[in-house]
């Protein structure tokens, strides 16, 4: 582990420093296209205002014929659109593919320079991050880049699991932390072959009702779903937020299954995650209404805030106990509200009028 005193200083001699603190950018959605996809990539302009978060991948949903090409469109991609505001990310292969090494050997050098993220998939420990760490800080330099390249690892492995905290606190270049369900349900032999979501397999079951004198009688038991992907969410969410870094729930296959996704982003949001992955268009605006907090909710957080001045003591608004503890909750969705809706009119607008419909009662 790195003292303390060197933390912050570049990992190569020329190397942008490390940012002191994750910038809060919007990300609500990261939304994934291959860029060796022709129609896909062809859609990135049209998207790219629609979106928080645009990720070029070349790692699983990739074939292996089409890596060098999918590396290839995530350059051209990279030069030619305008992606205004919208962040661009890229996932890399892991790094115990043939392909990790020249995905960053080419990207760096080529378009180092509008890459905001890069995300790497499959790491186990701390010590994955330090080798994408040294080696981005040495491409940096080399590439005269003036601004680091942040990294955002996805937990996927049992290992990963196991190390969290470590990988969270690995690098002032972390950024963030996604759950991959699909990985990880396979790296812990789960008995699932679904991409999150829910099983209705997984389940917990009421007490048999009592009969006379106590015993068990025969009527029905209700069941009820529990949700395979608590802990880990959890335990991610506690590892970001313990580091200073950003927790997001990774990708829900069932596309057409719109219900259950939002179900499952709405979950990691209140949670504490602050995106999701978008993998096909439909999803994009799922996420978006979902890890925006509601304008209702922002307009009590506002109420709360204004009627708790310098945010101690207690109050009571609308027979509720309002003290230090609710101010800082309330302050949570109020600055994310701000956050968005300095990026999003619409919300702004509809931020606006909840407050002050909620000002006039
Ligand atoms: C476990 C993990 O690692 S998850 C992360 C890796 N997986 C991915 O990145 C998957 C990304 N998404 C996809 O590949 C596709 O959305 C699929 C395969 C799931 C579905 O693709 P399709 O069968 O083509 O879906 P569908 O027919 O509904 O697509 C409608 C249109 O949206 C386009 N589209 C679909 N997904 C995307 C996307 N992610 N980005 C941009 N455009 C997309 C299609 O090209 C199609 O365009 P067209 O109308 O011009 O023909
Ligand atoms: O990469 C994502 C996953 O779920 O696996
Ligand atoms: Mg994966």
């Amino acid at each position: 582990m790195r003292s303390a005193k060197d933390f912050f200083r570049p990992l190569a001699v020329g190397a942008p420093a490390p940012v002191r603190e994750v910038p809060f950018r919007p990300s609500r959605m990261i939304h994934f296209f291959d860029p060796g996809n022709e129609k896909m990539a062809a859609k990135v302009p049209s998207l790219a205002p629609q979106v928080d978060v645009l990720l070029g991948n070349l790692e699983d949903a990739v074939p292996a014929d089409r890596k060098e090409a999918a590396r290839a469109g995530l350059v051209k991609t990279a030069r030619d659109v305008d992606f205004g505001d919208t962040q661009l990310w890229t996932r890399i292969n892991s790094l115990d593919s043939p392909w990790a090494l020249d995905d960053l050997l080419t990207l760096v050098p080529e378009i180092g320079g509008k890459l905001d993220v890069v995300m790497v998939p499959k790491v186990e420990g701390a010590q994955d991050i330090h080798y994408v760490d040294r080696l981005l800080a040495q491409l940096e330099a080399k590439a005269g880049l003036t601004r680091p390249i942040l990294v955002h690892a996805i937990l996927e492995t049992a290992a990963g699991v196991a190390a969290v905290e470590e990988i969270a606190g690995a690098s002032p270049r972390m950024q963030g932390i996604s759950l991959g369900p699909a990985d990880l349900a396979a790296s812990r032999r789960m008995k699932t072959t679904r991409v999150g979501g829910g099983h209705p397999d997984y389940l917990v079951r009421a007490d048999p009702p009592a009969s006379g004198g106590g015993a068990a009688g025969d009527g029905p038991r209700p069941t009820f779903q529990q949700d395979l992907w608590h802990y880990t969410i959890a335990r991610m969410v506690d590892a970001c937020a313990a580091h200073g870094i950003l927790p997001y729930y990774g990708p829900f296959g069932d596309i057409q299954d719109t219900t259950a996704c939002e179900d499952q982003f709405r979950n990691a949001f209140l949670l504490g995650c602050v995106g999701a992955w978008s993998l096909h268009p439909v999803q994009i605006g799922i996420a978006k209404r979902v890890f925006s907090p509601s304008p209702q909710d922002v307009a009590w957080a506002r109420r709360v805030i204004a009627a708790m001045g310098d945010g101690t003591g207690a109050v009571m608004i609308d027979g509720k106990m309002q003290d230090d503890a609710t101010y800082k909750q309330c302050l949570v969705v109020a600055d994310l509200a701000d956050a968005l809706a300095a990026r999003d009119p619409e919300l702004a607008a509809a931020y606006a009028a909840a407050t002050a419909g909620e000002e006039a009662r």
